[in-house]
């Protein structure tokens, strides 16, 4: 576990594999932290340099009073890269964490070398949603609502067969402090990068899952087809977080853009 001090808040990260090789850094998803990854991540860790963190508002990561934006995400990764002393990474991101590396990808471009946007858009969810959503948490916290959260996060199936991970992930949940959650709702609702999709010059593989009820994969598919080069891929039996209901699968997604693109 370490932590730094960037953009006037602490960020909680970790890093695992070769220090010499590329880094590869996956990005969380809203009401998640990087525990997340931990049946993926460590496939790469011997030809990667694989970076994991908590975004602000969640995890080990501080919480500042939002809201936030988009723009305030991509400058702690950014930031958490120059710490790094990493001149370039390819990005794995799981819905906002998908904004996010988008936005990365535009904004510094050259630092980009590969994305994989998964359960992610250009745009997820209508403003007014978010809205209420963050009314909703500054009056009541996160856990009158977690259970919804569940029902999109993780299919029928997954709820049946796996209830002890499911009350695990909904104590991740339910203990991030409501200002944060809200915070990046807010960064969520703000943001449209549709328009920017088509710029975006990187290889980029899109991932659904085609039971998600957040990003349903008929708009993940929308926002590869704006993506120019985008390939896309759908997990069957998924919900919106495939690497904890599908890890073995997602893992051999990623692995395969990565040799696609030449990076291993
Ligand atoms: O909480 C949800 O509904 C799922 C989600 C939307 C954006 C994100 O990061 O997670």
């Amino acid at each position: 576990m370490t932590f730094l001090r960037a953009n006037g808040i602490v960020l909680h990260h970790q890093v695992i594999g070769r220090p010499d090789a590329p880094a590869l850094v996956f990005n969380n998803s809203l009401g998640s932290d990087f525990r997340i990854w931990q049946e993926v991540a460590p496939a790469f860790s011997d030809r990667f340099r694989v970076v994991l963190y908590d975004k602000r508002g969640h995890g080990l990561s501080d919480a500042p009073r939002g809201p936030y934006t988009i723009d305030d995400h991509t400058d702690d990764l950014l930031a958490l890269l120059d710490h790094l002393r990493i001149e370039s990474a390819s990005l794995v991101g799981l819905s906002v964490g998908g904004l996010i590396a988008q936005r990365a990808a535009r904004r510094a471009a050259g630092r980009v070398k590969a994305l994989v946007l998964c359960c992610t858009a250009g745009k997820i969810g209508a403003p007014e949603l978010w809205a209420e959503r963050i009314t909703a948490v500054e009056k009541g916290g996160v856990e009158p609502i977690a259970d919804g959260i569940l029902q999109r996060w993780l299919t029928p199936n997954f709820h049946e067969a796996r209830k002890d991970d499911v009350s695990g992930w909904r104590n991740m949940l339910v203990r991030i402090p409501a200002h944060g959650y809200a915070g990046t709702c807010a960064a969520i609702r703000d943001a449209d990068l549709t328009a920017d999709a088509g710029k975006i010059a990187v290889p980029t593989l899109c991932v659904a899952g085609d039971q998600d009820g957040s990003t349903p994969a008929d708009v993940v598919r929308s926002t590869a087809n704006l993506i120019p080069g985008a390939r896309f891929e759908l997990i069957e039996n998924c919900g919106h977080i495939p690497c904890v209901e599908k890890p073995k699968v997602l893992t051999q997604l990623i692995q395969n853009h990565l040799q696609e693109v030449g990076l291993v």
